[in-house]
């Protein structure tokens, strides 16, 4: 089976929330609520991913340095298997748009089960409280 490496991260705002982001129709399991993020490109390393993917769906700059590696799913896909490290972010740049016409949700780590998820990132639920 091929393994496909997602990078995704937990973006904190100061009142504790954190962002989702629903997956647009014509997707894969669109209408799923997701942790923002995308596919590590071949040479690229999970935090330049994400910094790149932060920019191109959110509109916001973050640096290595405040991605903190938090959690990762695996999980086995119809088609592949997704590898997919979780980190968390508190501090970027700029204010969170839906550029590519997402829905986005801050939502306070109670309620994520209020949204509907894909089965990679139900494992996560329970470890973004604990931690959180
Ligand atoms: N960003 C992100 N992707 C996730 C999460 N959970 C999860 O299963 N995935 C899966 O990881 C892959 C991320 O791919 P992507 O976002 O870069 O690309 P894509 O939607 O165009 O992929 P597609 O080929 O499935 O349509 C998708 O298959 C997505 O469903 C998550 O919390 N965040």
């Amino acid at each position: 089976m091929k393994v496909v490496l997602v990078s995704a991260v937990l973006l904190i705002d100061p009142d504790g929330r954190v962002l989702l982001a629903q997956r647009p129709e014509g997707k894969s399991m669109a209408g799923l609520w997701e942790f923002p993020g995308g596919k590590v490109e071949p040479g690229e390393t999970p935090e330049a991913a994400l910094i790149r993917e932060l920019h191109e769906e959110l509109g916001i700059e973050t640096w290595q340095s405040c991605l903190a590696p938090m959690a990762f799913a695996s999980h086995s896909y119809a088609d592949f298997h997704l590898l997919m490290p979780l980190f968390a972010c508190r501090k970027w740049n700029g204010i969170v748009q839906p550029r590519e016409g997402q829905g986005l949700a801050w939502v306070r780590p109670e309620k994520l089960t209020d949204y509907p998820m894909p089965p990679a990132d139900i494992p996560l639920i329970p470890q973004i409280r604990l931690w959180l």
